[in-house]
């Protein structure tokens, strides 16, 4: 992996993509761990606090969170470890703990254009997106839509092993309509609040 590129990505653009973040056999592994945890998945729900709701017509995915000291996510933790540890060192971010999720799009499901960043006192500073699809193909859909200034945008295929980053608080996104069974483990580095 290149944190190198990944710091230049962020500090031009505001968002790296990185292939290969992971490799291929811990790919297997999570994507394994995730099926094992099958009925702890919930649906993911959209809004905060008294808000929160589930609507399918917003937001498809399953979700299941992940503890810090989850042994059988380890690997991918200390990795992801680093990753705060030289955005802390090079951009001074000040990034705390990493909150995170797997989350599984079924067939047909997607993730209407959103920013993860909730107004008032929400401390999500960076969002990470490690994708868990072994063998993704070019028409399985699932593209993680990166909107980009003047209306642009940029499709991320969910390919096994990559790692998207992007500041939380500048880039709506969507994901488009899966069509294959969609793996992730979608975080968040936070600050500390105030
Ligand atoms: O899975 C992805 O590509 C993005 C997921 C997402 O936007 C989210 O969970 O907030
Ligand atoms: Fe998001």
């Amino acid at each position: 992996m290149s944190i190198e590129l990944m710091i230049d990505g962020l500090v031009e653009k505001g968002f790296a993509v990185l292939p290969q973040f992971l490799d291929q056999h811990e790919v297997n592994v999570l994507a394994k761990v995730m099926q094992e945890r099958k009925n702890l998945f919930h649906q993911a729900g959209v809004g905060r606090k008294e808000g929160r709701a589930v609507r399918e017509k917003i937001r498809g995915d399953e979700i299941c969170w992940i503890e810090p000291t989850d042994p059988l996510a380890a690997t991918a933790l200390a990795q992801l470890a680093e990753v705060k540890h030289a955005l802390n060192a090079h951009l001074y971010l000040g990034l705390d703990e990493l909150e995170c999720h797997f989350a599984t799009y079924p067939v047909g499901r997607f993730y209407k254009r959103h920013l993860d960043q909730h107004r008032g006192e929400d401390t999500r500073v960076v969002t990470i997106v490690l994708y868990l699809n072994p063998e993704w193909q070019e028409n399985d859909g699932g593209e993680l839509r990166l909107y980009l200034e003047k209306e642009q945008f940029m499709d991320i295929a969910p390919l096994g092993g990559s790692l998207v980053v992007f500041l939380s608080n500048q880039f709506e996104h969507e994901v488009l309509v899966s069509k294959r069974e969609r793996l992730s483990l979608t975080g968040w580095f936070r600050r500390r609040p105030i």
